[in-house]
């Protein structure tokens, strides 16, 4: 029996009069990757947001490891043991890698004028930064201005940072959208990777042919709502679209109200 990372309970949000989110109730198996799936506007990004801690649900709770999440900011999360990379990856393109990997959480060090006037430790950055970038498999040099890097190298540089904390969660909202198939690829590659480190990884991907070949199941919204949670080997295109288009699959597992185990 799989253990549950996170648990989603009743979680809804309405932004006024639009109802982003409603009563969506799930959980998130440790060490899956999971895709979010639903056509514009369906509520993933506004769920994203409420995981990641930079919105608060309207109604309803969810659960990281058991614990009930209360968040007030990114921070709380990613402590909390959920780290999120955007699809506008903020990379600071003036800054190195290794700066990148830590944009906001240098490790300090004293200077020579004492405690009161602590500096940037620069080779215990570049060793960390290193030492995360390896464990990725990622072959880029962390004195590398970011500027110069690809855009795959850019959004490998994203996942790195949001791998500095050690998260059990990394949520990922289309992280190939604005990259060759190449560089897409080695995303994919990336993402089997964190997996093999023991995370979960929640994918938010409109490239279907990317989720058939990375996610082991896909939970499906539509206009909010949850449509139902489903193993990756039951589905095929059609039936995702289908239920992206609203319809549950047929079959026993797939109604919104048994997903949740
Ligand atoms: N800040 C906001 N204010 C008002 N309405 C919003 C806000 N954010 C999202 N919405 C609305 O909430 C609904 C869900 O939007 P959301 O961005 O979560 O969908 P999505 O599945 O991420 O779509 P997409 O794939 O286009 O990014 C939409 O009707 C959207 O217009």
């Amino acid at each position: 029996m799989e253990s549950t990372v996170l648990e989603l309970d009743g979680l809804s949000k309405a932004y006024g009069a639009i109802q982003a989110l409603d009563d969506v109730s799930f959980a998130v198996r440790e060490n899956e990757v999971l895709a979010l799936m639903g056509d514009n506007g369906a509520g993933k990004s506004t769920l994203i947001k409420i995981l990641s801690g930079v919105n608060d649900p309207t109604r309803g709770m969810f659960y990281v490891n058991g614990q009930e999440a209360n968040f007030g900011s990114y921070e709380d999360a990613e402590a909390a043991g959920i780290a999120t990379v955007y699809q506008d990856l903020a990379i600071a393109p003036n800054r190195t890698v290794k700066e990148n990997v830590f944009l906001g959480k240098e490790p300090l060090v004293e200077g020579k004028l004492g405690e009161w006037l602590r500096i940037v430790d620069d080779d215990e950055m570049e060793r960390q930064a290193d030492k995360v970038l390896n464990e990725l498999g990622m072959e880029i040099d962390p004195n590398a201005d970011c500027g110069d890097l690809s855009g795959g190298q850019q959004q490998s540089v994203a996942i790195a940072r949001a791998i500095e904390s050690d998260p059990d969660i990394v949520i990922m909202d289309e992280p190939t959208s604005a990259l060759s198939v190449e560089a897409a690829d080695r995303i994919l590659n990336l993402i089997e990777r964190l997996k093999e480190q023991g995370r979960t990884v929640l994918l938010v991907d409109h490239n279907l042919e990317e989720v058939f070949e990375v996610a082991d199941r896909a939970a499906v919204l539509a206009s909010g709502r949850l449509v139902g949670v489903e193993d990756i080997d039951r589905l095929d295109q059609e039936s995702m679209i289908q239920m992206m288009m609203g319809s549950e699959l047929d079959g026993d597992a797939s109604v919104a109200g048994t997903a949740a185990e």
